[in-house]
């Protein structure tokens, strides 16, 4: 598979804390959800896949160059949206412009004034005068101008209202039409990632508990709800974890059409990211 971005062993450690041996590719062309609970090391990893943190790895590929010896042609291709703009707000587009198009070289300054007029944001105005979703429209702008190939979101969307979301989930739709362009996005809106994500990476208390597609989550996983005896009769290979809940249990199960074909009458439901978090951060019998 060809990936824009690689990994193998990287590690980060804090006093009370660390990110695991985490090791992953990020398919090129995908839009890659990340997600976990709070402190569980989502911008750990990221910070560290940036080198905006030290940490340490066996290897970190982006587009198969080693990222610390082309790290300067590597970040010309990358763009980062945090869940705040981290440009003074004094500036307005106008001098945000300015300084970009001095440190990058694709930078396209016609397609800037497009994407500032299709997101109606004024070229003069000054960020302090900008609401929040305003400023990450023009995140995106900036983003869109200088023909970055890969497109990472630290919590981006978050406290934004469901209308801007949706319009910023079409932008990162549009974005990966080009099969070069690749998107990574960690945020707490599963419902978000829902929509739009390839792939899903869990991380939970600084491990990588799982990356699946998300069509493999929707076609292959399911749950079950239940009893102690169903649990015995399905095949310990088919179940993922259970939770006990007061009167019965709730079952993850894997290979979902084969056990359905088998129990006829058994409801089985397509699990969402925010169900497959909650049984493979509390459910029991892991074998995953
Ligand atoms: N500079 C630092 N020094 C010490 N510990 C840190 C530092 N930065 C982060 N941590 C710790 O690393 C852990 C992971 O934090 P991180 O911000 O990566 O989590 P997260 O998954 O992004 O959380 P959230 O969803 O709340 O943003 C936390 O326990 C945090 O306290």
């Amino acid at each position: 598979m060809d990936f824009a971005i690689e990994v193998k062993h990287l590690t980060k450690k804090y006093k009370d804390f660390s990110l695991d041996d985490i090791s992953l590719g990020i398919p090129k062309g995908s839009i890659v959800g990340i997600v976990g609970e709070n402190g569980a090391g989502k911008s750990t990893f990221i910070n560290a896949l940036l080198g905006i943190i030290e940490s340490q790895y066996e290897g970190l590929t982006y587009f198969g160059m080693n990222f610390t010896e082309n790290e300067k042609l590597i970040k010309e291709d990358l763009a980062v949206i945090f869940d705040t703009t981290h440009y003074d707000l004094e500036l307005s587009p106008r001098w945000i412009e300015r300084i970009l198009s001095h440190t990058f070289q694709n930078w396209n300054h016609e397609l800037y004034l497009d994407y500032l007029q299709k997101f109606e944001l004024a070229y003069d105005k000054k960020l302090k005068y900008f609401s929040r979703g305003m400023k990450m429209k023009l995140e995106f702008a900036i983003a869109f101008s200088h023909d970055a190939k890969i497109l990472i979101l630290d919590e981006a969307t978050s406290g934004l209202d469901p209308i801007i979301r949706d319009e910023i989930l079409d932008f990162i739709r549009d974005f990966t039409m080009d099969e070069n362009h690749t998107v990574i996005m960690s945020s707490h809106i599963t419902s978000d990632l829902d929509k739009i994500a390839d792939y899903i990476v869990y991380i939970h208390k600084g491990k990588c508990v799982f990356m699946q597609t998300y069509d493999e989550i929707k076609e292959n996983f399911g749950i079950i709800h239940g009893t102690q005896k169903l649990l015995e009769t399905l095949s310990q290979d088919d179940i993922v974890c259970y939770i006990q809940e007061p009167y019965s249990l709730l079952i993850l199960i894997k290979n979902r059409q084969q056990i359905q074909s088998i129990f006829q009458d058994l409801e089985i439901t397509r699990p969402t990211i925010e169900e497959m978090m909650l049984f493979y951060a509390k459910g029991v019998k892991k074998t995953c």
